[in-house]
């Protein structure tokens, strides 16, 4: 039995996962899906955004489902309590370090991206960003009061950004035996300029690189690259990064994609352990109205079955689906340009389903 959990999560989160256990339910239908909750949603039924079964559940399957964490009314919380402590939990207990988010322009979209159609028409990068290191974990972190200096009295909030060796050297060879695939091109993002963090990082990308001498490496600083993305995203292939640049950026990248609904993403470990979830958050200004993008979150499910089970038929097949029902002119109102039929979440997912074959 190959059991996937499937974590929906808050806001938009039940109504993308649904629609995307459907597709992985129908091209694969020997998966045997078990929900539990998480984040917010945890947090009402068990007092915790992480419960302990949830953790079990997600540790025990071949791969996880997940919607999407957050609401601003749990924003008052104590921190470890917050919804997003749940991701940010699963990421570091599992060791997903390996965080692929692609950005491709399905061609039918070229009208959805807010970039003109040259810049962006044949758009097919992979952002690779380290996920459970940098500022998001670094110790200390905290609030305390400046003892002395012209800010003296004054409450300060403090976190640490850091990276061990090991941290960066393992993303380095996910990222370099990525790009060995694509078209043999890498650039790391960073801030070496001002960052002692970064420049380790980039010291570490350089040694790296000799153990891959047919893949062009090339160096950028995060402010950069902010801009390039949008000047000339197409000049990168394979970008490499740290947890917090790599969070920024691939939301800047999901843009040109034609929507933020779009931006599907694979959290990988040592041994291919998997969690799929869309690149975007609940959207709780959307949720419980039918009209979320489902497609990150189903194409998300096609990373599954690719990543963690080897399935490259089948995740074929999601993907096909998606392109087909965007062939048919149906779009959900975060890609919806004139000409094209507006459709809800439901409506998207019984599309895709459709469209199998
Ligand atoms: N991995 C995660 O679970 C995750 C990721 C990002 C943000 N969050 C959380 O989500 C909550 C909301 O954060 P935010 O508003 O900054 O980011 P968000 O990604 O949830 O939403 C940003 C904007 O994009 C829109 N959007 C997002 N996904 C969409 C979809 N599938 N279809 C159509 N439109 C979509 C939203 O309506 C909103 O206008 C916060 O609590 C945040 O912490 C969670
Ligand atoms: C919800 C939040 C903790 C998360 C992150 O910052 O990693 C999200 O923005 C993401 O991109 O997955
Ligand atoms: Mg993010």
């Amino acid at each position: 039995m190959t059991q996937i959990a499937v974590l929906a999560g808050d806001g938009i989160g039940q109504e993308i996962t649904t629609q995307a256990a459907r597709v992985l339910q129908a091209v694969a239908p020997d998966l045997t899906l078990v929900e539990a909750p998480v984040g917010g949603a945890a947090y009402d039924l068990h007092g915790h955004p992480l419960p302990q079964e949830t953790l079990d559940l997600a540790q025990q399957s071949a791969a996880i489902l997940f919607g999407a964490v957050g609401d601003w009314k749990y924003d008052n919380l104590p921190r470890e309590l917050r919804p997003e402590q749940a991701i940010l939990g699963l990421r570091k207990a599992m060791g997903l370090f390996a965080n692929f988010r692609p950005a491709i322009l399905y061609p039918q979209l070229a009208q959805a991206s807010s970039l003109k159609p040259e810049i962006v028409s044949g758009l097919d990068i992979l952002i690779i960003r380290e996920l459970t290191g940098d500022i998001y974990f670094g110790q200390p972190r905290g609030v305390r009061v400046v003892e002395e200096g012209p800010f003296a009295g004054d409450k300060q909030g403090f976190d640490t950004m850091l990276y061990a060796e090991t941290e960066i050297r393992r993303i380095a060879k996910v990222a370099f035996e990525a790009a060995q695939k694509r078209n043999k091109k890498l650039c790391s993002v960073d801030k070496a300029n001002v960052l002692e963090t970064s420049q380790l990082w980039r010291d570490i990308m350089i040694e790296v690189a000799k153990d891959y001498p047919d893949v062009e490496l090339s160096h950028m600083y995060v402010d950069n690259a902010a801009m390039q993305l949008v000047r000339a995203p197409k000049a990168f292939d394979v970008i490499v990064t740290g947890n917090i640049f790599g969070d920024i950026l691939s939301d800047e990248a999901a843009m040109l994609t034609g929507s933020i609904g779009m931006l599907p993403s694979a959290s990988l470990n040592a041994s291919n352990q998997g969690l799929y979830e869309p690149s975007h958050g609940s959207a709780p200004d959307i949720a419980g109205q039918n009209k979320a993008n489902p497609l990150a979150t189903i194409l998300s499910a096609a990373m599954l079955l690719r990543y963690s089970l080897g399935r490259e038929a089948q995740a074929l097949q999601v993907e096909q689906a998606v392109a087909t029902v965007l062939e048919q002119g149906l779009r959900t109102a975060d890609i919806y340009s004139e000409g094209t039929q507006l459709v809800g979440t439901s409506e998207m997912g019984d599309a895709v389903l459709n469209a199998l074959g």
